[in-house]
């Protein structure tokens, strides 16, 4: 069976609090798994190797936004990991994209490009930020800007997904986070979709982090979001 699509964020300070949620994934069929900053500091890259290892699939979130040089340097230390995805900032420009594709060796490492974080809202972007467009036309300039420097695809929420999967030429990948089931808590999130909204609207994978890492029973909203994929996936054909 295919992984499902379906990234558990492990915003975690220490690998003893990954270990006790992944516990609960104690068969052989891993789950994709995102190592953000926050766990990547703390627990270092020997760790992220060691759950390739163990057979996850891994979103390496570190964001990467420097000078062009730089960043390709970082591309270059981390695909050593074998990690399957990671992420640098759309907004670093063309140059800081095209010099990390050069840098990987593989398209087995695949580089995603965030746009607009799913914490920034309207206001924000065009009052704190300066961006006088609007939130989604600023995700479709940050994602043709991806697109032209061949990059793999884009973090957006998924608000903006129909009119990439609509306007940007395939293939083209989009990573959608700010994903919450009905009745869950926003947090600092956004722009929010529930997980059939994403799956309809086209997301290829979706990021979960507190509904799945603060829920009493972690694995069994998993389930439920993965069954909401799929119920929508077969809905489609
Ligand atoms: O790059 C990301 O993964 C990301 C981009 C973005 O625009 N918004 C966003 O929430 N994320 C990440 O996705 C996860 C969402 O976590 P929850 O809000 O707890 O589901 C966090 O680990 C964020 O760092």
């Amino acid at each position: 069976m295919n992984r499902p699509p379906v990234i558990i964020a492990l915003d975690f300070p220490d690998a003893a609090s990954c270990e006790a949620l992944l516990a609960q994934w104690n068969e052989q069929a891993k789950p994709w798994i995102k190592v953000g900053y926050q766990l990547f500091y703390a627990v270092g890259p020997a760790w992220v190797a060691q759950k390739k290892e163990e057979g996850y699939s891994i979103f390496l979130d570190l964001k990467l936004h420097d000078i062009p040089n730089t960043v390709a340097q970082g591309v270059k230390s981390l695909e050593r990991l074998g990690v399957d995805i990671l992420t640098l900032h759309a907004s670093g420009g063309s140059k800081m994209l095209e010099a990390a594709l050069e840098a990987r060796t593989s398209e087995r490492l695949k580089l995603i490009a965030v746009t607009q974080l799913t914490s920034t809202d309207q206001q924000m972007l065009n009052h704190e930020l300066g961006i006088k467009s609007s939130v989604e036309d600023s995700v479709l300039q940050l994602a043709s800007i991806a697109r032209s420097s061949k990059i793999d695809g884009v973090v957006c929420s998924g608000q903006e997904v129909t009119r990439i999967k609509n306007e940007i030429e395939p293939p083209f990948l989009t990573v959608v986070p700010g994903i919450r089931p009905k009745g869950h808590d926003t947090h600092d999130q956004k722009r929010i979709v529930t997980p059939t909204d994403a799956i309809h609207n086209g997301a290829d994978y979706l990021v979960v982090g507190r509904p799945i890492s603060k829920a009493r029973s972690p694995r069994q909203v998993y389930e439920q979001i993965v069954q909401e994929v799929q119920e929508v996936k077969e809905s489609q054909i």
